[in-house]
């Protein structure tokens, strides 16, 4: 299906949308899963440490739990790929250096570096809402195989700065982050549940169902859908 959207802003999720599942889990899980127990007893008194184990001893409901116990719970939630957000904090802190270091390359389909730089050229403001942390955002798109995409995104959102992401209230904030009327956001992602909550929030929603993605066979419920980003057509109304 080719979709044709009248919109000022385009909201990228990642995993999934802009960028291949298995990637994810096959490259930047294990590179996570084997740094965690090296940042929790190496670096306890990094603010960003302190807030994720902190958090961790809430979710888990053990407020005295060791360093030990922590690293079980998170390579439980890496396992099930949960996003809990002090997960999310640990990898985005972990993942931003090996990015820095050349150890780690992100990972794009090849239909969507072309369909940003289009959209950025003509005019559409690009965003990122992933529960990837913002600093593993920043650093996925600075170290994308084709180079430096960070120039062509103006906000990057997660869980911490806007909220989970099956929740209208999240893409409330982010409109208002924006400076966007709702309706000339468009949100691209290929979790039904994420797209129900951005088009309660008022703002238009685009499925993205990739083959070979956890969510294909599943589909998008009763969104518009769109098998690649060339199929989704922006022309910006100026009135
Ligand atoms: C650069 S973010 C890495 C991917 C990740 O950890 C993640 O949780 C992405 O989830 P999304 O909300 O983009 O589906
Ligand atoms: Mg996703």
């Amino acid at each position: 299906m080719t979709s044709h959207l009248d919109v000022d802003s385009v909201v990228l999720d990642i995993e999934g949308t802009t960028s291949a599942t298995g990637f994810v889990v096959d490259v930047l899980y294990p590179y996570s899963r084997s740094r965690f127990g090296a940042v929790l007893s190496e670096r306890s008194g990094d603010p960003d440490v302190l807030r994720a184990v902190a958090q961790v001893r809430e979710l888990i409901g053990e407020p005295d739990a060791d360093a030990v116990r922590v690293e079980k719970a998170l390579n439980e939630w890496l396992d099930e790929d949960r996003k809990a957000t002090p997960l999310k904090t640990l990898q985005g802190l972990i993942w931003s250096e090996g990015f820095a270091r050349g150890e780690l390359v992100s990972h794009f389909y090849d239909d969507v570096v072309p369909a940003l730089r289009r959209w950025h050229a003509a005019g559409v403001r690009l965003h990122v809402y992933s529960s990837g942390s913002v600093a593993a955002q920043r650093a996925w798109f600075r170290s994308s195989p084709e180079g430096d995409l960070l120039p062509l995104v103006e906000g990057l959102y997660d869980t911490e700065n806007a909220g989970p992401k099956q929740e209208p209230e999240s893409y409330v904030t982010i409109a208002a982050a924006i400076g966007a009327a709702p309706g000339r956001i468009l949100f691209l992602s290929d979790r039904p549940g994420e797209l129900d909550a951005a088009r309660a929030a008022g703002w238009q929603a685009v499925g993205v169902r990739r083959p070979g993605e956890p969510y294909y066979e599943q589909g998008v419920g009763d969104h518009p859908e769109a098998g690649t980003f060339d199929a989704i057509t922006i022309a910006r109304s100026t009135t």
